[in-house]
């Protein structure tokens, strides 16, 4: 069997963080947010990666560069097309670069168990919903709550069928382990850390640069 291929996932604009570039090219710590990915994926061993990049944008040595798409699941798509070999596909977000390397491995061992293994860090707060006007109508049982992350590792053929649905639903995707879900197929959590955070505001851009100077 061939080895895993990573999709590296780094075509967003990056509108709730508001910089003048796209998110995936915003320094951290020196390096463009990116690159400490790209790092880390390469030392966890994954030699086939290919990069889903914003129009126009060049990519790194060493590595697949595909055009993204319109929606997160769009540009998984396009990666996905260009994936080399028949192996295993780990799916990862350019905006996660605080990922521990081992959480590769982690993720793709999990899938001798099922069709997609998902890293995941356990619920702390306390999760109510709300109504639009903010009455609280449930409590949820956090016992059983996981916020979810990247690396999500996917069977080729699992993550090949969950993509081939509309636009539309691509569109209301918001991680591609659902698709999969929706799909029939089986997910699987793996823990992880919430230090896997993912940079989305300005706030969680402050955090990542003073975490990844520490790390050096
Ligand atoms: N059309 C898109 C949208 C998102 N992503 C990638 O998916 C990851 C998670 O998305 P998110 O953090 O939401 O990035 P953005 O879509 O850029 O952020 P925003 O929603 O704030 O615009 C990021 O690495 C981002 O580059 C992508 O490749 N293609
Ligand atoms: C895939 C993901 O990182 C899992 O938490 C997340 O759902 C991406 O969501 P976003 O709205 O594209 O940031």
């Amino acid at each position: 069997m061939s080895g895993p291929v990573g999709l590296l996932v780094a075509a967003g604009s990056g509108s709730r963080l508001g910089a003048s570039i796209p998110k995936a090219f915003v320094e951290v710590a020196g390096r463009p947010m990116l690159e400490w990915s790209l790092e880390a994926l390469r030392a966890a061993g994954i030699g086939d990666i290919v990069v889903a990049l914003p129009d126009g944008a060049v990519a790194p040595a060493g590595v697949i560069g595909v055009r993204g798409g319109a929606t997160r699941s769009e540009s998984v798509g396009a990666a996905l097309a260009a994936a080399p070999g028949s192996g295993p596909i780990v799916v990862h977000d350019a905006a996660r670069p605080l990922v521990p390397p081992s959480l590769f491995a982690d993720v793709l061992a999990a899938l001798e168990h099922a069709d997609c293994a998902i890293a995941a860090a356990r619920v702390t707060d306390t999760v109510k919903e709300a109504d639009p006007d903010g009455a609280v109508v449930a409590t949820l049982d956090r016992s059983k709550l996981w916020a979810v992350q990247t690396p999500q590792a996917f069977r080729r053929e699992a993550l090949q069928a969950a993509l081939s649905v509309d636009a539309a639903i691509l569109a209301r995707a918001t991680d591609d382990a659902w698709l999969v879900e929706r799909a029939g197929g089986t997910v699987r959590v793996v823990e992880s850390s919430p230090a896997n955070f993912k940079i989305t505001t300005p706030h969680d851009l402050q955090v990542a640069e003073l975490l990844l100077r520490q790390r050096g």
